[in-house]
């Protein structure tokens, strides 16, 4: 292997320290202990997961939680019921219900109704106009950890060419925003883009996002590049579960300059950036 791992766990484990320290500048300077409301509708297994490993950063890092979890039968009107006291209530500075949501639910409904100002998921459509023209507001989770994995190796893209594999709003698209942001020039392919492998050895960064496993050889990866793996697909091998990511990890590493793996890539990124958009929510809120 040439390449270096990108090692998401420890990173995020430094962030979540970090924020832990300007949480607690935050109490003894202004009496706010920043609020998350928590909303999981239903059982689905690795939702309920990543709800407990979101309740369990938000304490570690010294901030509040209020954890709501409903039965997989809610209603989309309790739903959003909820959410209408939850933006009502001074509390809670952010507001985070857990995808997917169960099907008589429209998930469009109720995230256009979180407050844009508590929408630390960065989902509703303001924040994403915000994003789009270059205006504070709150950047999707994913996307805003694999720019900080990214910042850490090349803090400036400028002359750079960056490929997004993806374009869902949760991820491909407020992702190539961020690198735009960094004076990057940025392709986004998809799955009808031609000749996907010839363009993804011109980028020196490339960012699969796609959700289709092992799909990036490694004779798609220029040399030295930086490759960072966004997805999250859960495979069989030889009879057992694997967690792999869009990328296939042994012959990119053996191209790329800076790989980050899966497990422990992006994964924890996502989680303790949502307690930086949260402790954002509550600064924002303090300076008015
Ligand atoms: N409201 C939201 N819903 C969903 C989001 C989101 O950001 N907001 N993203 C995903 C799920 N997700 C967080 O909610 C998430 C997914 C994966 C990880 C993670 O750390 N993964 C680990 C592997 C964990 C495993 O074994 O399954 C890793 O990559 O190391 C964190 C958060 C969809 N829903
Ligand atoms: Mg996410």
């Amino acid at each position: 292997m040439v390449a270096q791992i990108i090692d998401g766990f420890a990173i995020a484990a430094e962030l979540r320290r970090d924020i832990a320290v300007r949480a607690a500048e935050m109490k003894d300077k202004h009496g706010v202990v920043p609020g998350l409301a928590v909303v999981l509708v239903g059982d689905d297994p690795a939702s309920g997961v990543y709800v407990r490993n979101k309740l369990k950063a938000t304490a570690e890092c010294g901030l509040r939680s209020f954890e709501h979890i409903l039965p997989a039968d809610t209603s989309e009107a309790d739903l959003l019921a909820l959410v209408g006291k939850l933006n009502a209530d001074p509390a809670v500075h952010g507001i985070l219900v857990q995808l997917p949501l169960p099907k008589q639910i429209d998930a469009d409904k109720v995230l256009g109704l979180i407050d844009p100002d508590k929408d630390v998921d960065g989902f509703h459509p303001v924040n994403a106009g915000r994003l789009s023209i270059g205006l504070p507001g709150f950047v999707p989770c994913t996307p805003r950890g694999a720019q900080i994995l990214i910042d850490r190796l090349l803090p400036s893209l400028a002359g750079k060419h960056a490929v997004v594999i993806g374009r869902s709003n949760i991820v491909g698209k407020p992702m190539a925003q961020l690198l735009l942001q960094k004076n990057a020039t940025v392709t986004i392919a998809h799955s009808r883009t031609a000749d996907l492998p010839d363009l993804c050895r011109t980028a020196d960064v490339l960012v699969a996002a796609v959700g289709r496993p092992l799909m990036v050889k490694g004779d798609w990866v220029k040399p030295g590049a930086v490759v960072i793996d966004v997805g999250i697909n859960r495979i069989e091998v030889d009879g057992k579960g694997k967690l792999v990511g869009d990328v296939d990890f042994a012959s990119a590493a053996e191209v790329a300059g800076f790989i980050t793996p899966v497990p422990k890539g992006v994964g924890p990124m996502t989680i303790a950036c949502l307690m930086l958009n949260t402790l954002d929510s509550a600064a924002r809120r303090i300076a008015g």
